[in-house]
């Protein structure tokens, strides 16, 4: 059974205590993603209340479902567009999976079509009740989704750089588990335990599809011993720009990441409620407004996946590339040149159909 639901965290200034704690909303909580990561947020130590939205009737029982776990978030679920002004109000950080996942033989890009629409549709919604919140786009293609929401926000009056992301932590994630199995694997064949796994960490920049996806493989931390051999840098290059379809071709016309995805999503929404929570050091990779520093700008590109740190107003730093190799800068001006066509694509759609939105517009 749902709860009802009382006055959340106020928004403006979240400060979290002891005695305190955040409101999250996820929208498209019915889903593949949605599911898993609801159950993930409810378990989050930091949030104490959590609204899962859905246009399904579904989000009712993902939401009473997920209420039984003992945790101190109060668990409200929402279905359809004159509910989901309630899920949104005084919310600390809105999470959006919802949309249509790809099936074998689509790119990103070909959900185009239909998540455009629903992400501007929601971002307005989000403008309107939950303006001051952190909004971490998950939806696909997220090279557009992003810059989709940049330009609903600003039609709006509310847009704040610091606080719009798009969510790329799986391509993080993916590098770090394909880097120690490599890594690991090179060193024995024999099953390890798990406290002798290696665990390395590996900024991916750019964007999130195909060669948008750009690992900076020789910033690995801590640096294998003996490296990377030019033909394991394109091994894990080539498998960590195509982890996404290495599981859409696994479901096989059933979707896309949903479950890795829920972790990644959790892990990323972890450091945005801990930074709002003000501790110091919360880094990660994200798709922002004005990633990948100097550089990137001056190449003219308003979106881009780099290092960022969170903290109480968002994305309070952003770090820059970092020395690359030549086959790195070589990924880096494909990568740009994706998603200067990806970026204008969302503007151009917004531009056409204006920021109102449709259904979604409370
Ligand atoms: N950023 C990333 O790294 C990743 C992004 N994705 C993307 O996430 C999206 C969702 O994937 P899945 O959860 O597998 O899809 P799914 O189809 O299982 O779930 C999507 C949910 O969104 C809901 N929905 C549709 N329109 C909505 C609206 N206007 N308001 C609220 N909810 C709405 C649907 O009812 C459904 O419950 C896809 O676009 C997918 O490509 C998937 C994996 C990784
Ligand atoms: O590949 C897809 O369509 C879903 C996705 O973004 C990922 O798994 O990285």
């Amino acid at each position: 059974m749902t709860r009802h639901l009382t006055r959340a965290p106020v928004a403006a200034s979240p400060s979290f205590s002891s005695s305190g704690g955040f409101a999250v909303a996820i929208l498209g909580a019915a889903g593949g993603i949605g599911q898993p990561l609801s159950l993930l947020m409810k378990r989050h130590p930091m949030v104490t209340s959590l609204r899962l939205f859905d246009v399904a009737p579904l989000a009712k029982g993902v939401a009473a479902d997920v209420s039984h776990v003992d945790s101190a978030a109060r668990v409200d679920g929402f279905v359809g567009d004159t509910q989901l002004g309630a899920a949104l109000h005084g919310a600390d950080v809105v999470l959006i999976p919802a949309g249509v996942p790809r099936k074998p033989g689509m790119t990103r890009d070909d959900l185009f079509n239909v998540n455009a629409g629903i992400v501007r549709d929601l971002t307005a919604a989000v403008a309107t009740h939950a303006p001051a919140a952190i909004l971490l786009v998950i939806s696909n293609p997220v090279n557009s989704t992003v810059p989709i929401a940049a330009e609903v926000l600003k039609t709006r009056g509310v847009y704040d750089p610091k606080k719009l992301m798009g969510v790329t932590h799986l391509d993080v994630m993916r590098a770090r588990t394909f880097v120690a199995d490599a890594v690991g694997g090179e060193e024995d064949g024999e099953r390890r335990r798990a406290s002798e796994r290696p665990s390395y960490d590996v900024p991916v920049v750019g964007g999130h599809a195909g060669v948008t996806i750009l690992p900076l493989l020789s910033q690995t931390k801590p640096f294998p011993r003996g490296g990377f051999s030019e033909k394991e840098i394109a091994s894990l290059t080539d498998r960590i720009q195509n982890g996404g379809t290495e599981v859409v071709e696994a479901k096989a016309g059933a979707g896309s990441a949903t479950l890795s995805m829920a972790a990644a999503a959790a892990e990323f929404a972890d450091l945005a409620l801990r930074g709002l929570a003000g501790e110091r050091g919360a880094w990660g990779c994200a798709y922002v407004d004005g990633g990948g520093g100097s550089e990137i700008k001056a190449r003219g590109l308003e979106f881009f996946a780099s290092k960022v740190r969170l903290g109480r107003r968002g994305v309070e730093q952003i770090a820059g590339l970092g020395r690359m190799t030549p086959g790195e800068r070589v990924g880096l001006e494909k990568a740009c040149e994706e998603l200067r066509g990806s970026i204008a694509k969302g503007k151009a759609f917004v531009a056409a159909g204006g920021g109102d939105g449709g259904g979604a517009k409370k």
